[in-house]
């Protein structure tokens, strides 16, 4: 069953146009991801599939919804981590998932039960009731993962999700997103991070100037012989790709 759709999509900030006939779909159960250089267009398609900015042309579905229409519908059925998101200076951990515990219409129990289990999965329960301020980067990203979850959304839109992460939460991260998306959601993963797209995601979607380049499917092993680096530079990059040298040659200009 589709879970996100975009269709003919197009979005300019004054002269720039930001996203350019933006089309591709993804179903629940996979785990798509979203790879595309600086300035592609990626953030500019996420807020607008989670009802932040309004499309200037084309039509974006989620679960259904209409999240041009119909925002706070669309985002009460959607996890998001944005990028660069931080929870507020001023709150603990706690304090800051029982909001959003609210705003997401858990009963406080299950919002108890929710950042216990988050707080001991991703390592922060010494912090529940330290403020973010006193938190570091990383600690922060924990508390943002955690409430993207938290209402257990069949969509979820993440922006560049290990980042600050250290290496066993990285792991970690990426298990359980796997096994979320396995268990028939769709998770949609904006990164820069073609080894971890690799890793992790079912299919995978490149962008350049506004526009879905191409698509790879990776979960079926029928990648051919082109690594997801090789397509990633001879799509983006186009002519100028084939002048970046190899590791060989990289090895060579040392020798
Ligand atoms: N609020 C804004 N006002 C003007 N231009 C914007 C605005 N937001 C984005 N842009 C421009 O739109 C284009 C696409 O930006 P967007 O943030 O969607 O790219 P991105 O793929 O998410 O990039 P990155 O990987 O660097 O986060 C860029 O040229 C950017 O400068």
């Amino acid at each position: 069953m589709v879970a996100i759709r975009v269709d003919g999509l197009r979005k300019s900030y004054g002269s720039v146009e930001a996203v350019a006939g933006m089309e591709f779909s993804v179903d629940r159960g996979e785990l798509y991801g979203f790879l595309g250089p600086n300035g592609a267009g990626k953030t500019t398609t996420i807020r607008t599939l989670t009802g932040q900015i309004r499309p200037d042309a084309g039509t974006v579905r989620v679960l259904e919804t209409d999240p041009t229409t119909e925002p706070i519908e669309t985002r009460r059925r959607v996890g998001i981590l944005p990028e660069q998101g931080s929870p507020p200076s001023f709150l603990t951990p706690r304090e800051y998932l029982e909001f959003v515990g609210e705003v997401r219409d858990l009963s406080p129990d299950r919002v108890a039960d929710q950042t216990a289990s988050w707080a001991e999965r991703l390592g922060f329960e010494s912090k529940l009731d330290t403020l973010h301020t006193d938190l570091s980067r990383g600690q922060q990203q924990k508390v943002m993962i955690a409430q993207a979850f938290i209402h257990e959304p069949d969509v979820v839109f993440i922006d560049e999700p290990l980042a600050n992460l250290d290496p066993l939460v990285q792991e970690q991260v990426k298990r359980f997103l796997v096994s979320y998306a396995a268990g028939d959601n769709a998770v949609f993963v904006s990164t820069h991070n073609i080894d971890v797209a690799e890793d992790i995601c079912t299919r995978v979607g490149i962008v350049a100037d506004g526009r879905l380049v191409t698509e790879r499917s990776i979960s079926d092993g029928d990648a051919g012989d082109e690594s997801l680096l090789e397509l990633f530079l001879d799509r983006v990059n186009g002519a100028n790709a084939r002048d970046v040298p190899t590791l060989e040659e990289m090895d060579g200009l040392d020798a």
